[in-house]
């Protein structure tokens, strides 16, 4: 990305961000809310217009290379609609096949990734029947079938139990090692510590902050991620705010 700015109407979201990722690289791309982390995501996804700048994906401007890279992209977003009226095995099949895949291959991973999430069973049951972590790893999957290059995920533990969350962490490190880059966007400070190569921190539209855990450790004399997440965005408030927000509840 190269001086890249976004502007909703009220202001700059974005302001000319610059940032080069490298092939293999688990990226932690974190901010408080509203700092402008998925409004980034939308746009190198090219579902989000008007911004200004320069995104270049596997070394073409994205405005001029067509949309045969997005075939080359994974992306579990943090909100997903799906639809739910179809089954799993429909759903999976419709995805891939978006991307390019023939419907047999497609159904075939699928059902081979569900059996790994411990979905066999639920292949044929209609989504709207499965519960939130099911959905989730449903979405995961639908990211991955397609076997992408770059994958963006935001959010994606949310909704699945510990030992899911084990599996999947170790999926991402795998995923890496096969060279794949991955954009992982969260607010779960702990695991974007453990997973990441690079974390960068995005604050009122700017990189606040960006290296390995590390760097910053180094660079700002604090503990944890979530202490320097903090500091970088100068927040040091929370006792304040939770005692004023419970007095309040507790005003009759
Ligand atoms: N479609 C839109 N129209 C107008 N403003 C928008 C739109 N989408 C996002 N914004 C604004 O842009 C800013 C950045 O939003 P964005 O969703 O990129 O933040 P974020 O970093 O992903 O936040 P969160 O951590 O809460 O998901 C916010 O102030 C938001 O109100």
């Amino acid at each position: 990305m190269k001086d890249l700015s976004m502007n909703y109407g009220d202001g700059l979201v974005l302001k000319a961000i610059n940032l080069e990722v490298y092939r293999g690289q688990i990226v932690g791309y974190i901010g408080p809310n509203g700092a402008g982390k998925s409004t980034t995501v939308r746009i190198i996804l090219g579902l989000q217009e008007g911004y200004f700048g320069e995104v270049r994906l596997f070394g073409e401007d994205i405005r001029t290379s067509g949309v045969s890279y997005k075939k080359r992209i994974g992306y579990v977003p943090e909100t997903a609609e799906v639809y739910d009226t179809l089954t799993a095995r429909e759903y999976l099949t419709f995805s891939g096949e978006c991307y390019g895949m023939e419907e047999e291959r497609a159904e075939r991973k699928a059902r081979l990734l569900m059996e790994q999430f411990g979905l066999a069973h639920a292949m044929d049951a209609r989504l709207s029947s499965f519960s939130k972590g099911m959905r989730q790893k449903v979405l995961i999957i639908s990211s991955l079938l397609h076997n992408p290059d770059l994958l963006f995920f935001d959010e994606p533990l949310s909704g699945l139990d510990a030992n899911s969350v084990l599996v999947f962490k170790e999926i991402l490190a795998r995923l890496s090692e096969q060279g794949k880059t991955v954009f992982y966007s969260s607010h779960i400070m702990d695991v974007v510590e453990k997973i990441s190569h690079r974390i960068v921190l995005l604050s009122d539209g700017y990189i606040a902050a960006d290296g390995s855990f590390d760097e910053l450790k180094e660079q700002n004399k604090e503990g944890t991620l979530e202490e320097i997440f903090n500091q970088l965005t100068g927040f040091h408030e929370h006792e304040k705010i939770a005692r004023d927000f419970v007095s309040i509840v507790e005003e009759v």
